[in-house]
C-alpha cells in the first residue's frame, strides 16, 4: 500500500466519573485518533498517550508531534509501506512508542480491510469472547470503594482491578476481600508507587489471594521487583517496566514477574504485543491486556488481542459504559461477563462520524 495522507483528530471524551490513580485524577480522555489514507483502503489507529506525561513519557501533543515531522515523512518516502514495515522504518527515531503504535495500527487497520481480514484472525486468535475485567480508582472511602465494587459484580465483570498506593492498600483490599468474599478474581495496580522497603506493607495483601499485585515499584527497578518477588507470596506483575519483547524476557529471566500485562500501545503496537504474548506463552508466563481508558476502535483492537490464547487471565477489557456515556463508535457492551471479539474486517468498528465530531477539538491533516 502507498500512504497518501495521514488525518490526526484530537479528542477529548469526558468520564462518567473521576478516575483516580496514584499518579493523578483524570476526568476526561484526551487522545489522539490517526486516520491514514493509502491508494487502497482508510484506517484508524488510537494513540493511548495521556494529555501529560504521568503514566509515560508520552504525551497526546508530544505524539501527535513526533507523527507529523518524522513518521508520516518517513513512511511516505518508502515506496510502499505494510504494517509489518512499520517497526523497522521508524526504527531510526528512538521510542515515542504510542505514537508508533498508533501509526502502525492504522496502517494494519488498512491493510485488514483491503484483504478482509479481522484483527482477530491476523493475530492469531482462538477466542470469539474474552472475559471483562475492570479498573477501580482510588475512592475516597472504603464504602464508596464497596459500592461500586458491588455494583460492577452486579454487571458481571470477571475480574475486579483497584488501584492501591501507600496508606490505601490493605484496608481496600480487605473490605473488598470481607464484603465479597475469596470467589472474586481481585487484583491491585500500585503503577510504580511503592520503594522496597514497602516490602511488609506489600506483603501484607498475601493473605488475601489477590491474583497478582501489578508494577508495585518503579519501571526501571527490575532488580527491586526481583527482590520483591523473594519477601511477597502473591504474583508480582509488570506494566510500565514492559516496553518491548527484549523487556520482557528479561524481566522474567531475572524473576522481577511471573505475570505480564500487555499494552500495545506501550510496547509499539500490536505486532510486538504478539511477539510478547509468543515469549510469554513459550515460558509459560501467563499474560492479559492492559487498557489505556481506549475509545472502542484501540478496545475493538485490544478485544482481538485479548483472544489469543496466552491471554489466560482478564484483561482490563471493559464495556464502553465504564467510562463513557457515549463512545464513538457503537459501543462495547458485556454479555455475561464477557465482550464479543469483533469479526468484520481490520478493526471491525469505525467511528461514528455524528459522535466523532462532537469530541474532536482539532483535527490536522497531513498530506504525503
Ligand atoms: O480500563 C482501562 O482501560 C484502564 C485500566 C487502567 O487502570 N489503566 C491504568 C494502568 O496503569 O494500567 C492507567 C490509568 C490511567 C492512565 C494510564 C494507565
Amino acid at each position: 500500500m502507498k500512504l497518501t495522507g495521514v488525518e490526526l483528530r484530537h479528542v477529548t471524551l469526558p468520564l462518567i466519573s473521576p478516575f483516580r490513580t496514584s499518579f493523578g485524577t483524570a476526568t476526561t480522555r484526551d487522545a489522539v485518533l490517526i486516520r491514514v489514507e493509502t491508494t487502497e483502503q482508510q484506517g484508524w489507529g488510537e494513540c493511548v498517550a495521556m494529555a501529560e506525561p504521568r503514566y509515560s513519557s508520552e504525551y497526546a501533543s508530544s505524539c501527535a508531534e513526533v507523527i507529523r515531522r518524522f513518521f508520516v515523512p518517513a513512511l511516505a518516502a518508502a515506496k510502499s509501506v505494510r504494517a509489518d514495515d512499520v517497526a523497522g522504518i521508524l526504527a531510526v527515531f528512538r521510542g515515542h512508542r504510542m505514537a508508533k503504535a498508533g501509526l502502525e495500527m492504522a496502517l494494519l487497520d488498512a491493510e485488514l480491510r483491503e484483504h478482509g481480514q479481522s484483527f482477530a484472525e491476523a493475530l492469531g486468535a482462538t477466542r470469539d469472547r474474552v472475559p471483562s475485567g475492570v479498573s477501580v480508582g482510588i475512592m475516597d472511602s472504603t464504602q464508596a470503594l464497596l459500592d461500586t465494587v458491588g455494583d460492577y459484580l452486579e454487571q458481571g465483570y470477571r475480574r475486579i482491578k483497584l488501584k492501591i498506593e501507600p496508606g490505601w492498600d490493605l484496608a481496600p483490599v480487605r473490605a473488598v476481600r470481607e464484603r465479597f468474599g475469596s470467589e472474586v478474581v481481585l487484583q491491585v495496580d500500585a503503577n510504580a508507587a511503592y520503594q522496597i522497603s514497602d516490602a511488609p506493607a506489600l506483603a501484607a495483601l498475601d493473605p488475601y489471594e489477590l491474583a497478582l499485585i501489578e508494577q508495585p515499584l518503579g519501571e526501571e527497578d527490575i532488580l527491586g521487583h526481583a527482590d520483591l518477588a523473594q519477601l511477597v507470596q502473591t504474583p508480582i506483575c509488570l506494566d510500565e517496566s514492559i516496553t518491548s519483547v527484549q523487556a520482557a524476557v528479561d524481566a522474567i529471566r531475572l524473576g522481577a514477574c511471573q505475570i505480564v500485562n500487555i499494552k500495545p500501545g506501550r510496547v509499539g503496537g500490536y505486532l510486538e504485543a504478539r511477539r510478547i504474548h509468543d515469549a510469554c506463552l513459550s515460558r509459560g508466563v501467563p499474560v492479559w491486556c492492559g487498557g489505556m481508558l481506549e475509545t472502542g476502535l484501540g478496545r475493538a483492537a485490544n478485544v482481538a488481542l485479548a483472544a489469543l490464547p496466552g491471554f489466560t487471565l482478564p484483561g482490563d477489557l471493559s464495556a464502553s459504559d465504564r467510562y463513557y456515556r457515549t463512545d464513538i463508535t457503537v459501543p462495547f457492551r458485556l454479555d455475561d461477563g464477557n465482550l464479543p471479539v469483533p469479526g468484520g474486517p481490520g478493526l471491525g468498528v469505525t467511528p461514528i462520524p455524528e459522535l466523532l465530531e462532537e469530541v474532536t477539538t482539532a483535527s490536522e491533516w497531513i498530506p504525503v
